[in-house]
């Protein structure tokens, strides 16, 4: 596990571009494409926006398919789903063609719309090891990742496929990456900043005796893959040095 620990979130997002760029060239190097899994929530919008800006000459984007890690059950067009912010700040952006994009269709019931998720990424790896290069994730205040929430069924979900779990503190549905699916990545890096998700990093990296169900993202352990976690100095702040 690799913790890198930035001053500001500026510094913060321009070194995890340039990792993201790094792990793109590799992956393009050696497979012709990139398989890459974003992150919804609020956190990488500017990272995204910076990357379709700053860094759309470091990388060919045509060869990258792109993913979403977690989606909430509102329906495509709604203004919270992760799809929508994703193609504002960086597919639009890059004009990405819309076979290079796997988002989840939420027209569909959550249980169905899983499912169906599920079986385009397996055929999208040609029924191969669901194995992504890159899968970026955020994390909450209470610790969860992707929508892998504390006291929910879907942390018990052993399979390496997508979820769908009722979250009762929000009432309402996600669909969701699984935890053995995010650990069979190459490469997962954690982008957190903030002092409100101190707590949840503290107990995320630091505690000896792991307790997922209290601390969901302590399920993120690559079987083969790096973990890397980019953190401002207030999302660190607790950790000891
Ligand atoms: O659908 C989502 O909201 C995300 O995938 C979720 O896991 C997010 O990464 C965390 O909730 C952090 O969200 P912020 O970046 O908005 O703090």
């Amino acid at each position: 596990m690799n913790l890198l620990i930035y001053k500001t979130k500026t510094e913060l997002l321009k070194d995890l571009a340039e990792y993201i760029i790094t792990i793109g060239e590799k992956a393009i190097a050696e497979n012709d494409c990139f398989n890459f899994v974003l992150t919804g929530g609020n956190s990488p919008k500017e990272l995204y926006t910076m990357l379709a800006m700053d860094y759309r000459e470091k990388l060919d984007w045509t060869k990258v398919y792109f993913f979403i890690g977690d989606e909430r059950n509102v329906p495509p067009g709604h203004e919270s789903y992760n799809g929508l912010m994703a193609r504002k700040s960086i597919l639009d952006p890059l004009n990405v063609v819309a076979d290079h994009v796997f988002f989840v269709d939420t027209t569909q019931a959550p249980e169905k719309a899983a499912i169906e998720y599920a079986k385009e990424i397996s055929t999208h790896f040609k029924g191969a090891d669901l194995s992504f290069d890159l899968i970026l994730l955020g994390m909450g205040d209470d610790a969860h990742t992707a929508s892998l929430f504390p006291g929910t069924e879907v942390l018990g979900n052993k399979d390496v496929t997508v979820d769908s779990v009722y979250v009762e503190k929000l009432s309402t549905y996600r669909i969701t990456f699984t935890a053995p699916l995010i650990n069979k990545a190459k490469n997962v890096a954690f982008l957190v900043f903030g002092e409100a998700k101190a707590e949840a990093i503290k107990h995320v990296i630091e505690d000896q005796t792991k307790n997922p169900e209290l601390y969901p993202s302590q399920l993120v352990d690559p079987v083969d893959g790096s973990l890397t976690f980019f953190l401002d100095s207030d999302a660190a702040k607790l950790l000891d040095n």
